[in-house]
Formats: structure tokens, C-alpha cells, sequence
């Protein structure tokens, strides 16, 4: 039986036995390796915990980080937050989320034809406009958990990197943020990147090969994200790496006008949305969701009008 990636703690304080569980593996593994002569003795609690643990997390996501060779729920786990509350260009969501469930739904389609069965994400653009919350919001779709993996880390070497990967929780997303901040192109820097080799931190060509090895009978979704698409090395996005490279931008009308529908409802909201929208487009100025997002908490308590005619203030806060 496999297990749904959870994360439970079981305490048996009379015979002072403590059991870390990590719910990400198959069951009896778990339980023959953590239980030994044991066993029988704990059956019971387990089963009453993994129930328990199952009901705790329901609705919500959970966040891992790697500590040593393993991963380690993160923080509590999240409430699921919902993927239409993150606003992003007209069919940019729904291509993301379409090609997540065909990939999901299709494993049969991969091992035939003898191709690994995973899927690369690149969600490139700006600050703020929306990437880590959209994966996030997409992890809870899907009701995936979200491995979360920061490349710059020091002591991370290939070797854990590819014990890392392999040992990822099922049903998880592996996220690579900020990857330009990990590497930088091949061609623009090699000092800077021969500096790097050999002080136990993840080479270029470690990330390509883990990347490649990659590959279970789980579906094994892979996200980055960059603020910088022009400073990846080309090897690092081609297809098999990255299958699905998406820009999140600076909001579009359509985006403005749909941030302000989900902060203010009611009569009228409709066109006080288009001219909303009219007037930040005015000002012919970049502005991203994070933006909008903080300027109608500042006016949390105004009115449409008050709204609609101070949007200079964007900008300030
Ligand atoms: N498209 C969006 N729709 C709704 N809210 C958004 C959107 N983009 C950003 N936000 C809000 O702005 C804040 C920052 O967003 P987020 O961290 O997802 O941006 P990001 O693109 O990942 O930024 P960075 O590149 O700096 O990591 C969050 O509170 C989020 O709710």
C-alpha cells in the first residue's frame, strides 16, 4: 500500500518510544524498517494515526524542504488556496493545468513509447506577478504536495541532488525557484562557474544529469521559475527539461480588470472594473498583481470611486 504524502509524529511515552514517520514511502517499508520485532505493537497506532493524518491535511498543501538526504514537511501544512484566485493572463492557467492533468492522466502514453515519465515547467517573468502563487495554487489542484529546492544552497551536492530527486515524496511537485540565481549561461560566465565546482554545491552539468534521471513510475512534475528567462543556459530549458515554458507578466487589462472583480463585487462592479482598468492603463506603466494586490488593501474600506480615482497611488506604496 503506498501512503499519501503526509508527515506524522507518534509518541508511545509509557515505553518512551518516539517514531518520526515520513508518510512519502510505501507503507511497509515503513513500517518493517521502523518496527522490527515491534511491529504488532504498533499496528494499531499507525493505522489510527495514518487515518488521522489523512483526515489533519485534507484541503491542504504540504510543503517539504531537504534536510540531509531528506525531505522534511515544511511549516504547517496550507490551506489550499484556490487556482482562480490567482489571476493570470487570458489561457495562461488553463494551458498550465491542462497540460499537468493530460501528463497526470497519461501514464500508459510515456512507457510505451519509452520515454521518462515527467514533465518540466518553466514559469518565467517579473517579480510579483504571481509564479510561486500559481504553483502553489496549482499543487493544491491537483492535490500535490510541493518539494521545494533552493540550488544556490552550499552542501548541496549533485550526489544529493540526485538522491533528493529520486527520494521525492509521490504526488509532489519539485520546485527549482530563482534557478538563473543557481546557474548563469555556460557561455556568458565559465570562470564564474569553474569558481563554483568543487565547493560542494550542485555543478551545472549535475543539475542536467539529475534532471534527466528524473524519471519514475509516479508522475514527477518538475517547476522552475526565474525572473531572468534570457540568463538560463540554453541546455538547461530544452525540450525533456523543460516541456512548457510559460511568461507571467505584468497584468494585462484583462488581469486588472479580474484582480479588481475578486477584491470588490456587488452591483456595478463590472464596469467599475473596466474603467479601473482604463485608467491604471493610462498611465502606461508596468504594474504587477502584487502591485494591484497592495493598493486595494490600502483601500480595503473605500469606496469604488475613491478606487477607481486614486490609482496613481499603485505606484507609491
Ligand atoms: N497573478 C496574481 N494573481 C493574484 N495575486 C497575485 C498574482 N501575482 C502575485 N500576486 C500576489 O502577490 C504576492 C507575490 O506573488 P508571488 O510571490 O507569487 O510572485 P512571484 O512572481 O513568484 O515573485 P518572485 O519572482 O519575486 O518570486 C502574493 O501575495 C500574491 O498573492
Amino acid at each position: 500500500m503506498i501512503y499519501k504524502s503526509t508527515w506524522i509524529r507518534v509518541e508511545r511515552t509509557r515505553e518512551q518510544h518516539t517514531l518520526d514517520l515520513h508518510m512519502g514511502v510505501p507503507w511497509e517499508t515503513v513500517t518493517l524498517t521502523a518496527f522490527g520485532r515491534n511491529k504488532h505493537v504498533y499496528t494499531n497506532i499507525l493505522e489510527e494515526a495514518r487515518h488521522l493524518a489523512l483526515k489533519q491535511h485534507e484541503g491542504k498543501t504540504i510543503m517539504y524542504t531537504a534536510l540531509g538526504s531528506e525531505w522534511r514537511p515544511f511549516g504547517h501544512p496550507r490551506k489550499r488556496r484556490p487556482i482562480e484566485s490567482v489571476v493570470l493572463d487570458c489561457g495562461v492557467s488553463e494551458r498550465i493545468l491542462n497540460d499537468c492533468n493530460e501528463f497526470i492522466s497519461n501514464p500508459s502514453w510515456y512507457i510505451e513509447r519509452g520515454i521518462p515519465y515527467r514533465r518540466g515547467y518553466l514559469l518565467y517573468g517579473p517579480p510579483g506577478c504571481g509564479k510561486s502563487s500559481y504553483i502553489t495554487a496549482l499543487a493544491g489542484k491537483l492535490e500535490f504536495g510541493i518539494c521545494v529546492l533552493n540550488l544556490s544552497e552550499r552542501g548541496l551536492s549533485d550526489d544529493r541532488l540526485n538522491h533528493l530527486l529520486s527520494v521525492a515524496p509521490q504526488q509532489s511537485i519539485i520546485l527549482l525557484e530563482d534557478i538563473d540565481a543557481a546557474f548563469v549561461s555556460r557561455e556568458d560566465t565559465q570562470h564564474q562557474k569553474v569558481a563554483y565546482e568543487g565547493l560542494n554545491r550542485v555543478t551545472f552539468s549535475g543539475l542536467l544529469n539529475c534532471l534527466d534521471g528524473v524519471a519514475s513510475t509516479e508522475a514527477r512534475i518538475v517547476f522552475m521559475t526565474t525572473n531572468y528567462l534570457e540568463r538560463l543556459d540554453p541546455a538547461l530549458i530544452r525540450p525533456g527539461r523543460v516541456d512548457l515554458k510559460e511568461y507571467i507578466g505584468w497584468c494585462s487589462p484583462y488581469q486588472i480588470e479580474n484582480m479588481y472583480l475578486k477584491f470588490y463585487k456587488g452591483d456595478g462592479a463590472n464596469e467599475a472594473a473596466k474603467e479601473f482598468s482604463k485608467k491604471v492603463v493610462e498611465f502606461k506603466r508596468n504594474v504587477s498583481p502584487a502591485q494591484i494586490q497592495g493598493y486595494f488593501m490600502f483601500h480595503k474600506k473605500s469606496t469604488a470611486g475613491e478606487v477607481i480615482d486614486n490609482t496613481e497611488m499603485i505606484w507609491e506604496l
